[in-house]
This record gives C-alpha cells, sequence and structure tokens, in this order.
C-alpha cells in the first residue's frame, strides 16, 4: 500500500492549495480529483458564469447605447457559440494553469478517479488502496433536484449543463430564484431569451432583507423578466417541442427548463461511515471552529462543510488549517465575517448580517440608505438602480453589516468589509476621505445618515 504525508480528496478552491504548500517543503501528498483540476469555481461556477455575464452585460449595454448618444449601425446579434467558447477558453486556461503548477511539484501525485474512505487512514481509489496520517475533503457540492412530478423525465438543465448551450432558449424557464437562478435568468434573457423564473419562496434571493429583494425584483423584471414567487403545484411534462411547466397558477410552455433550487454536498458516496466521519441530516460533514472532523486526522475543507457555499469561504478555510498546522497560528471559523456578492447587473455586495437578522439580535441598532439615484458615479454611468444600507450596532459602535446593490457594489462594499474585519468604529469612516466620483466615496456620508430604528 503506497503510504502519504496527506492525502486530499477533490481539488476545488482549498486542498489542492494545502496540498502545494505541503508538497513545496517536500511532504509526500496525493492529491485525488475525479474529473477536473479546479472544482465547480474553475469548471461550472464563478469563472465561466462571470465571463457569461461579461458578455450579456456588453450586450445590454450596447443595446443601451442610444441613451448615452452613440448610435449603432444595424441589428445586435448574439453568437452564443461564440459567447460560449469565450466562457469556456477561461475556464480551460485557469484549468491548464493548475496542471502546470501541480506537474512542477515533485512530491504531489495527482490521482484522477473517485476517492472512497476504506477506514479513517486509508482510501481506496482506482482499486487501489492509499493511506495516510492526515486526510482533507475537499469535495465540494452539486446541483440538488426537487423532486417535482415529472422532472427527472424531462431535459432540464444544470448550473453546469446550461453552460454546453450554444444557442438561445426561446423560452426558459429557472426554476429557483436565487444566486444562480438569478445570475442565468439575467443573462439570459439579456442573450434574447424570454425568461421566467419560479421561486418556492415569497421573495427572490430570499436570504437577504426584504427591500433588498423587491429592488432585485424590480431589476429583472424591468428587463422583461417574468417572476413567479409562491410557487405550489408544480409538474413538468415533456410534449414534442415543448416542456409543459404546470403550477397551481397556469401552465408555462418552456423550451428550456434550468433547476437552481440550491445545493448539496457530495458526501453520499464518500464512504464516511467507513471513516465514522459524521454528517448532519443534510450530508454536511461536521466541523469545529478548526475544520477538524470528529476523527483525528481528518479535516472537511469548502462546500462540504456547510459552513460557506463560495470560492473565497472555501479558500479561507485552506487559509485557517494551513495558518493553525504550519504557522502556529489560531486562527478559527468563527473569525470569518460573512461576505459575498450577488452577479446580477448591478451587483449586490453584502457583508455581515441583514438588518433582519440585527433586529433579531435585540441589539440597539443604527440604520442608514441611500439610494443609487443620489450617487454621482451612478447617475454618471446612467445606471442608478439599487441602493446601499448600513446597520450598526447603537451602543458598541461596531459595523454589523452592509449591502450595495448597485454599479459597483461587489468592489465598494469592500470597504466596509475591511472595516469589519479591522473592527474599525463606525465614526472613524465619517472622517476618511475617498475619491471623488466613486460608489464608495458615500460610505462617510452614509455613516452620517445612520438612525436608530424602532
Ligand atoms: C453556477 C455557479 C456560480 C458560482 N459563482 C460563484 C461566485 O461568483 N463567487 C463565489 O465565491 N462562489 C461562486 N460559486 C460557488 C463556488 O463555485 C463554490 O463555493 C466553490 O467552488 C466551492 O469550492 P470547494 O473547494 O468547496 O469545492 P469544489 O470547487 O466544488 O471542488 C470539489 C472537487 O471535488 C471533486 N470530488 C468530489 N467528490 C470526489 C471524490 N469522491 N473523489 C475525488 N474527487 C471528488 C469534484 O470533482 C470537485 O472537483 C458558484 C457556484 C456555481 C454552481
Ligand atoms: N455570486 C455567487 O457568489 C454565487 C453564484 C452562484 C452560486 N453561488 C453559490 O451556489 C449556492 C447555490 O445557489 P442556488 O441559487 O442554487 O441555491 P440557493 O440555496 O441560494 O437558492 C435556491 C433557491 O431556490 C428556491 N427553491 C428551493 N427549492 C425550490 C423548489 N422546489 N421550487 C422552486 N424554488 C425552490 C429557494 O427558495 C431559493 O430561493 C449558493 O448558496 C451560493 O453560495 C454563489
Amino acid at each position: 500500500m503506497r503510504t502519504f504525508d496527506a492525502i486530499f480528496i477533490g481539488a476545488g478552491q482549498a486542498g489542492p492549495f494545502l496540498a502545494a504548500r505541503m508538497a513545496s517543503s517536500g511532504r509526500k501528498v496525493a492529491l485525488i480529483e475525479r474529473r477536473y483540476l479546479g472544482g465547480t469555481c474553475v469548471n461550472a461556477g464563478c469563472m465561466p458564469t462571470k465571463t457569461l455575464v461579461a458578455s450579456a452585460r456588453t450586450a445590454h449595454v450596447i443595446r443601451r447605447a442610444s441613451e448615452y448618444g452613440v448610435s449603432i449601425v444595424g441589428k445586435i446579434e448574439i453568437d452564443m457559440k461564440a459567447v460560449h467558447d469565450r466562457a469556456e477558453k477561461v475556464t480551460l486556461d485557469a484549468r491548464r494553469g493548475l496542471e502546470v503548477w501541480f506537474d512542477g511539484l515533485k512530491s504531489l501525485s495527482l490521482i484522477y478517479g473517485h476517492a472512497r474512505f476504506a477506514d479513517p487512514a486509508t482510501i481506496e481509489i482506482n482499486g487501489e488502496r492509499i493511506t495516510a496520517p492526515q486526510i482533507f475533503i475537499n469535495v465540494g457540492a452539486r446541483p440538488s433536484i426537487p423532486d417535482y412530478p415529472g422532472l427527472t423525465a424531462v431535459p432540464y438543465l444544470t448550473s453546469s449543463s446550461i453552460l454546453q448551450l450554444t444557442i438561445v432558449p426561446r423560452h426558459l424557464v429557472v426554476l429557483g430564484g436565487s444566486y444562480i437562478g438569478l445570475e442565468f435568468a439575467q443573462m439570459y434573457r439579456r442573450f434574447g431569451a424570454k425568461v421566467t423564473i419560479i421561486e418556492r419562496g415569497g421573495h427572490l434571493a430570499s436570504r437577504e432583507d426584504e427591500d433588498i429583494s423587491d429592488a432585485i425584483a424590480a431589476i429583472v423584471r424591468a428587463e422583461g423578466i417574468t417572476v413567479h414567487t409562491e410557487a405550489v403545484g408544480l409538474s413538468f411534462r415533456e410534449t414534442s417541442d415543448e416542456i409543459e411547466v404546470t403550477m397551481d397558477s397556469g401552465t408555462i410552455r418552456a423550451s428550456h427548463v434550468l433547476v437552481a433550487t440550491g445545493r448539496r454536498p457530495n458526501t453520499d458516496d464518500l464512504g464516511l461511515d467507513l471513516a465514522g466521519v459524521e454528517i448532519n441530516d443534510r450530508g454536511y460533514i461536521l466541523v469545529d471552529d478548526k475544520l477538524s472532523t470528529n476523527v483525528p486526522g481528518i479535516w472537511a475543507l469548502g462546500d462540504c462543510n456547510g459552513h460557506g457555499a463560495f470560492t473565497h469561504t472555501s479558500y479561507n478555510d485552506f487559509e485557517i488549517v494551513a495558518a493553525n498546522l504550519f504557522d502556529g497560528a489560531d486562527r478559527r471559523l468563527t473569525d470569518r465575517i460573512p461576505a459575498y456578492a450577488l452577479y446580477i447587473d448591478p451587483p449586490l455586495g453584502r457583508v455581515g448580517m441583514t438588518e433582519r437578522e440585527a433586529r433579531a439580535s435585540g441589539r440597539p441598532i443604527l440604520v442608514s440608505k441611500r439610494p443609487m439615484s443620489r450617487v454621482g458615479r451612478a447617475v454618471e454611468r446612467g445606471e442608478t438602480h439599487g441602493f446601499m444600507k448600513l446597520i450598526a450596532d447603537a451602543e458598541t459602535r461596531q459595523i454589523l453589516g452592509a449591502a450595495i446593490l448597485g454599479i459597483e457594489g461587489d468592489e465598494a462594499i469592500h470597504g466596509i468589509i475591511d472595516a469589519m474585519n479591522a473592527r474599525t468604529p463606525y465614526p472613524t469612516l465619517k472622517w476618511s476621505v475617498p475619491i471623488h466620483p466613486t460608489v464608495s466615496e458615500l460610505l462617510p456620508t452614509l455613516v452620517g445618515d445612520l438612525q436608530s430604528v424602532p
């Protein structure tokens, strides 16, 4: 049996970086991947989707060109094959970069295949057993498919298979109105498809405050997307040339159906029971504050531990484990302040608590809001959808959270992310001198406008 210092299962956004760090100091490591290096982010997530979002935004801006005094002579056409190829190239270049990197690490063995535990220190892969005293699980997640009548009998798309489309659907029905659903809905609308979102809950992006959800609904509806919330009684049927999507409120005839109703961890075929690793009722691996599982010598990083569902949270899991194992640090998961963006256009940048969470915490809070129509940069760029919001603790003067739904919101939110990570009390920000004309320049004004709320 081959013996390693450490085995990594899954080449996503956490394990490979730790494997490379160990290998570069001469340790013998095995990195196992059943499909593509880079995992979801590189191959079926952030990178291809944000590349597609950029193509869709280009089409959108060109359609609005006359509003800026720019005339386009002739018809605007979308070459979906070229759009697809551009996204694929971004993925392939990134994947190739990882291959070259790992090729250069002499004590790293890259093994392709599906890994399963045989016991707490042994992994079975391609009929071989390998062993190590340290095993790091970084297996990610995959789309979860609801059990609606008829759904599995129709040719539905997921966030992975839709990336292979080289045509614009006539009518794309998107099941689920959160991150994945909203990003694909808006991009395909901009590529020219008729788009309908069907959401089970009462709001789009329902983890956000209702004012954010309402503003997002206004943005997508303004582009001609139909939104059905509180959808019940769904069933699916394929006819000769369509997919019939029936709800209590009526039937929709789709050419394509995208299922974007959440993701589930890839922990169901991993032999976790043979290793004695505990999972919760949704299949997420239970970890402590330093990402150790209940079995000594086994860690779980990234989406599969349920403590984040983003590339940067997975990467941060790597940083926490690396700092604790190799740098004598005492870094913890609970030190992480949640931050993320939703890449509709304009994007939503978010950090910390929502207003709803801050109110529920029972502390006295201050809230400040400003519409993007009162942000110079947004007015000059002719993109005034959305608003910014800041929430602070009236007693401790700490910032509790913020949202910027608006042009460059995904970048401007970093002023708040940095302030929160530095534990800067909000009055300090009032005296920063930001650059004009930017979205960030309104942050001191936002701080100055903080008001107590009932
Ligand atoms: C459409 C879409 C868009 C997204 N956009 C963003 C975004 O803009 N920003 C953002 O931060 N996040 C985004 N995400 C989320 C982000 O992609 C994930 O959170 C991130 O990739 C998770 O990384 P990970 O390391 O946990 O696992 P993954 O990247 O999923 O990697 C896990 C790897 O493990 C492999 N694997 C699984 N089981 C086994 C096994 N038994 N044996 C061997 N290998 C195995 C898989 O093949 C995979 O390569 C997006 C996700 C999707 C689906
Ligand atoms: N910009 C980003 O960072 C980004 C982009 C895409 C995906 N992601 C990651 O991927 C994860 C998964 O995204 P997602 O949008 O699939 O999941 P999600 O869990 O965020 O949202 C799923 C949505 O589908 C709805 N839904 C659930 N079951 C349904 C059903 N049976 N019928 C109709 N609607 C239903 C839910 O109410 C919810 O609105 C996210 O949690 C996120 O972390 C991140």
